[in-house]
């Protein structure tokens, strides 16, 4: 039973235990809560205005969902205007309840991938931050879009923006994930990620998305993330916590984003390790770079505190770094650059970029078909980096094991001339990202002597293997069709045969070193100029070994006729051109050495 006025609504009144503890308990609640003004004529506008406020910005009928899990904790009570943050979430909550009951999407079915081990490799964020080489690490984010500013660069690629970020030395790939007003999606975390296969030391990566339910960690983590961000406004302390915790039982330490004192304290009492003050306040979009400056002074020098939005430019770094910011996020400022690795490296005050491309290789030689230990002397003396043994029955070039453990011997002990120490990208201890087939490229090089490589084509696994210890091969080669997983599966490094229509020549974190060469081997078929080049264009980081019809008097002039992509063939390789009558000639082999390292200077 119930009282009411007229004309003004009640502003106090006493719930008896045998009323709200009844079924209808929790809509008295809810409808005392709810109303607005002094009168019952005033509470009915306000509410029909708030009812349209609401359902324009996608929060949706259910004021449930609010109440349950965090409308921003800004919001004095429900009256204020719902913030941009308050309408994402609403917006993200709608849309991963339904993504979440598509069968294999369904929460169940993401634990189950999980279970199988099936996640991308992860590493540490806090410490990847913290070994960056600078006195600061960037954060480089992927934006398409934001709702303060609309579109960014919309057509942007995610995965070539991300490698971009990570040569330049950004410690941290932040993906925006949000689909509606920041134009990203799961994909551009998976890709990114894969983007990064094999580069050594390479950056973290973060999912920057509206997170308020596991489900969505859990989906970064299949995609490979390596962090997810929590924005203290958005959630209740329980929320937090309990997401805080999940995000470390697999394996991540969150990215915990505050934008007040207050905030600052949640964070700091969760024991986050890695805490952004965000200088944009995302009610008004005000900017103040000051916000962190403020703020920072409130954690433990062990926590590392990272500054996010607005940072335009050097200047803005610099200033940080004096006073002990650990890292920047930088987003639409890298978005806008033309040249975002340049633009990076500024930030960063490095000029790293210039020294990685100035870099050049002394190029390797491969000597293959050797068929006696006296050929395998010779070259290896010559400075061949790599003498090649056949051992594919039924091929004229194939050796018995006998001969192979022969050549072994020699190749071993046999010392090689003339070699310069390749140029070593990263020291221990310094943690730059670097490309892949840069750094793979470097294991077919011994200062002391030449390396035995087992030349192998569609020969069983198990064999392959079992010849690797038999011969103590130095290096495989796959010159058949084998899967390209199997140079994971091989204990040596391995050179693989593509074809110049071949998919999978780029892959990273398989074969350490593609080579380019007809498909049978040591026909003496010369490959097309003009479709090297077509190859090795398409992906700057690529490096070959090229081979197929090089002779001593070819040579120089096939790999400078490549031009500009002379840089991407690191090593040839040659077989018949070494040849006389169909037996290996010694003075040719000497004379393909001193040719081929003579195009680059030894
Ligand atoms: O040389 C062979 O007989 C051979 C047989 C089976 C698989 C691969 C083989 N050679 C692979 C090589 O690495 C050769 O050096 C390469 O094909 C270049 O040969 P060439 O065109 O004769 O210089």
């Amino acid at each position: 039973m119930g009282v009411r006025h007229k004309e003004l609504v009640v502003e106090g009144v006493q719930f008896h235990p045998e009323s709200i503890l009844t079924a209808e308990g929790r809509a008295m609640f809810k409808n005392f809560l709810t109303m607005q003004g002094g009168t019952w004529k005033e509470n009915k506008n306000l509410q029909a205005e708030r009812a349209t406020c609401v359902n324009v910005n996608g929060i949706g009928k259910d004021s449930k969902i609010l109440v349950a899990n965090g409308a921003s904790k800004t919001a004095s009570n429900e009256q204020k205007k719902p913030s941009i943050l308050d309408e994402i979430f609403a917006h993200r909550r709608t849309a991963v309840e339904a993504q979440k009951q598509i069968p294999s999407q369904r929460l169940s079915d993401l634990q189950a991938s999980y279970n199988l081990n099936i996640a991308p490799p992860q590493i540490s964020f806090p410490e990847r931050l913290r070994k960056s080489r600078y006195s600061l690490s960037l954060m480089a984010e992927i934006k398409r879009a934001s709702p303060s500013k609309g579109n960014i660069a919309p057509h942007i690629c995610a995965a070539e923006q991300a490698r971009k970020y990570a040569l330049a030395g950004a410690s941290v790939i932040s993906v925006l994930t949000e689909p509606k007003w920041f134009k990203g999606s799961v994909e551009d975390l998976r890709a990114v990620r894969q983007s990064l296969d094999g580069m050594p030391n390479r950056p973290a990566v973060l999912r920057k998305e509206f997170v308020f339910d596991e489900y969505q960690i859990l989906e970064g983590r299949l995609a490979g993330c390596d962090s997810v961000l929590l924005i203290v406004k958005m959630l209740d302390e329980a929320t937090l916590k309990r997401l805080y915790f999940f995000s470390k039982s697999l394996g991540m330490e969150p990215l915990v984003e505050v934008n007040t004192a207050d905030e600052i304290e949640i964070a700091v009492q969760l024991g986050a390790q890695v805490i952004g003050v965000n200088n944009r306040d995302l009610t008004t979009f005000k900017v103040d770079l000051e916000t962190t400056s403020r703020l920072m002074h409130k954690v433990s020098k062990e926590t590392l505190v990272c500054a996010l939005s607005g940072i335009a430019g050097a200047n803005d770094v610099k200033s940080y770094q004096s006073q002990g910011v650990g890292a920047v996020l930088v987003g639409e400022a890298l978005m806008r650059a033309e040249r975002p690795d340049e633009f990076a490296n500024r930030l960063l005050g490095s000029s790293q970029l210039t020294e990685h491309v100035h870099e050049r290789q002394n190029i390797l030689v491969k000597i293959c078909g050797t068929r006696t230990p006296e050929a395998a002397k010779v070259a290896a003396e010559a400075g061949a980096d790599m003498i090649g043994i056949i051992l594919v029955e039924g091929r004229k070039r194939c050796v018995s094991t006998e001969t192979a453990l022969a050549i072994a011997e020699a190749v071993r002990t046999t010392s090689k001339s003339g070699t310069k120490r390749s140029p070593v990208l990263n020291s221990e201890g310094s943690v730059k990202s670097s490309q892949y087939f840069e750094h793979t490229s470097k294991f077919f090089c011994r200062e002391d002597r030449a390396l035995l490589v087992g030349v192998f084509q569609n020969q069983p696994l198990s064999y392959i293997i079992g010849q690797v210890k038999l011969l103590n091969l130095d290096v495989v080669q796959l010159h058949g069709s084998e899967p390209i997983e199997w140079a994971t599966l091989i204990p040596v490094p391995v050179i693989r045969r593509f074809g110049l229509d071949d998919e999978g020549i780029g892959r990273r974190g398989y074969h350490a070193l593609p080579l380019l060469d007809s498909a049978s081997g040591g026909t003496g078929q010369r490959l097309d100029a003009s479709a090297i080049k077509s190859v090795l264009r398409l992906d700057e980081g690529l490096r070959v070994a090229l081979a197929g019809g090089l002779d001593p008097d070819n040579v120089k002039g096939v790999l400078t006729n490549l031009s500009k992509c002379f840089s991407q063939v690191v090593a040839v390789d040659v077989s018949s051109g070494v040849e006389e009558n169909g037996s290996q000639s010694l003075e040719r082999i000497q004379e393909f050495v001193k040719a081929a390292k003579d195009t680059r200077g030894r």
